[in-house]
Parts: structure tokens; C-alpha cells; sequence
């Protein structure tokens, strides 16, 4: 048998989780723990069941996979209008029908929320994959369109959430809100003290979200006098390197993880 024949066989699962920026297609072959083959597409208000198709498409003859491979696909959207776009295009390109991760989706889960129907489906992803990992006090960072904590105690409650814009959104709105800031780019400045107006604005971006995250995890901490395993993912988790030291883990697949749990642990019988 060639190798091509033995992949042919291997079935895959598919987390699809859309955010406010992407949709990442998360491959994942025969329930091991390898997300390496990845599809992000950029979130965009006119997306059509036929573009996703065709990145679909092109993505699968790349990287030499069949689409009959997939054979479970679990869905979080936290734009709901890409819910039905997305239902449509599985169905199309991989004959399945997706499990929609929604408020009634936690109740066989070992974390507990009072809150389901407000939550986001990705922070419940999230902390979902967290707490399997470390099965006690846990805050999620995620480095997304929104920069969100998610707080769990040891129990695998959700004690807190917290929601602040994201990186990027702050660097955007400065560009769109004020009459003469110029988009600038996510890089660390030389030095705190800007010079310029690109620099400025670099340097309060970077010295003020390290400021921020580790103010929030230490506020969090005093209040709750509980030391937590902090876990950071989301897209911009890469360009925030000299924080690393504060995360226990930094895992830029754990919405994906969760999504594959959640969808599991639903779609299991009894
Ligand atoms: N590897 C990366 N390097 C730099 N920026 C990234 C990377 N991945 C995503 N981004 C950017 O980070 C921001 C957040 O991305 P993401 O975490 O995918 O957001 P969301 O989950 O809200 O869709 C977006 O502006 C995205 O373009
Ligand atoms: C907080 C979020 C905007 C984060 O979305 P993202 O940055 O991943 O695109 C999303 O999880 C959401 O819309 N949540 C609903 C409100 C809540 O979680 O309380
Ligand atoms: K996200």
C-alpha cells in the first residue's frame, strides 16, 4: 500500500471556529494531537458559501487530502451570521452536517457556566481545552479581535470573563477615530519613549497591553487570592513574546481543541 492510499484512510476531524477576524479550519487526523494542517480565511461581511468552497478546494488539492476523510466537524461562530454560510458549506464539500456548538452544549462538560447563552462559543472552547490540560485554576488569555481573560476555578467553574479590545482593534481605532493617526504596524518600538508618531503609538500599544495583561492576571489573583495556570492563544499571542513568562502555555490551537471536545463529548450516545 503507498503512503497516499494509507492517508486516504485516516479519518479526520474539523473544528471550524469563525472569530471576528478569521475562520480557521482545524484539521485534525484520527483524534491525535497534531493540528498541522490549518485553513485561515479572513472574516469578511460578503463571504459566500462558494468562496469558502473554493479555499476549500484549493486548500485540499495542496496539501493532498480528500474531503470524504472528514468524516465529524465541529462548529463555533461568534459572528452569527456566519452560521448558515458555514452549515451550507460543509454539507456541500463534506457531505457532513456540523455539530453547532451552542448554549445547551455544555452540560456534559466538567466546566460549568451560569451564563451559557451569553459566553462566547469560543471562550467555552477555550476553557473547555484548558481545563482538560490542567484540570484546576486556569485563565484563559486569548489574543483575538477582542483580548478576553477567561477565569476557572479549581472546580472547573467560570468564575469570570473579562473582554477588553483586542491589539490590532486598539491600533485600528486610533487610525479610524482620530483625524491624523496613521495605521501603523505591530512592532516593538526601540525604546518606551516614542519620538515619532509611529513609534508613539507602538510603544503605547506594547508597553500598555504588557501593562494590561499583567495587571488584569494580578488583579485577578489578589481578588480571588488563587494562583492560576495561565494559558494564552489567539492570533496575536506570537507578536506578545516578552510576555511568555507570565503563561504557563502558550497553545495557539486550544479554541480548536475545545471545539473538538465539545463536539465529542455531544455527539458520544448515553
Ligand atoms: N500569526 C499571526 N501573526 C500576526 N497577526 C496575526 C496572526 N494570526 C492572526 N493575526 C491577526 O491577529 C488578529 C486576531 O486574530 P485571531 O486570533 O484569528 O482573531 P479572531 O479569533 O477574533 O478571529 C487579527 O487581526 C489577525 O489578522
Ligand atoms: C468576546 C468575543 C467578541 C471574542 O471574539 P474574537 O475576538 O475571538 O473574535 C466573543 O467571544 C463574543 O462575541 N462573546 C460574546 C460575549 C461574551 O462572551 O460574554
Ligand atoms: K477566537
Amino acid at each position: 500500500m503507498s503512503i497516499f492510499e494509507i492517508e486516504r484512510l485516516i479519518p479526520m476531524f474539523l473544528s471550524v471556529d469563525a472569530g471576528n477576524s478569521n475562520i480557521v479550519f482545524g484539521f485534525n487526523q484520527d483524534q491525535s494531537d497534531s493540528w498541522d494542517k490549518v485553513l485561515r480565511i479572513e472574516t469578511t461581511k460578503k463571504l459566500s458559501v462558494f468562496q469558502l468552497e473554493r479555499a476549500l478546494g484549493i486548500f485540499f488539492l495542496e496539501n493532498r487530502m480528500e474531503p470524504e476523510n472528514v468524516k465529524h466537524i465541529g462548529l463555533s461562530t461568534v459572528v452569527p451570521d456566519l452560521k448558515p454560510i458555514l452549515m451550507q458549506c460543509c454539507i456541500n464539500f463534506f457531505g457532513v452536517e456540523p455539530y453547532f456548538i451552542n448554549g445547551s452544549s455544555y452540560e456534559k462538560l466538567r466546566v460549568k457556566t451560569s451564563n451559557p447563552d451569553e459566553i462566547g462559543t469560543d471562550l467555552m472552547a477555550n476553557i473547555t481545552a484548558a481545563y482538560d490540560c490542567f484540570g484546576d485554576a486556569c485563565i484563559v488569555v486569548d489574543f483575538g479581535t477582542a483580548l478576553t481573560f477567561s477565569i476557572v476555578d479549581k472546580t472547573g467553574k467560570v468564575i469570570g470573563i473579562n473582554i477588553v479590545p483586542g491589539i490590532k482593534t486598539a491600533i485600528n481605532s486610533l487610525f479610524t477615530d482620530t483625524a491624523r493617526l496613521p495605521k501603523v504596524s505591530l512592532e516593538m518600538p526601540p525604546s518606551v519613549l516614542g519620538k515619532d508618531t509611529v513609534h508613539a503609538i507602538q510603544a503605547g500599544i506594547f508597553y500598555g497591553y504588557t501593562g494590561l495583561v499583567r495587571g488584569m492576571l494580578h488583579a485577578i489573583e489578589a481578588e480571588t487570592q488563587t494562583k492560576f495556570k495561565v494559558i494564552a492563544t489567539g492570533g496575536l499571542s506570537a507578536v506578545m513574546q516578552h510576555l511568555t513568562g507570565e503563561f504557563a502555555m502558550v497553545d495557539v490551537n486550544l479554541t480548536l481543541k475545545g471545539i473538538q471536545q465539545i463536539t465529542l463529548i455531544n455527539r458520544k450516545k448515553g
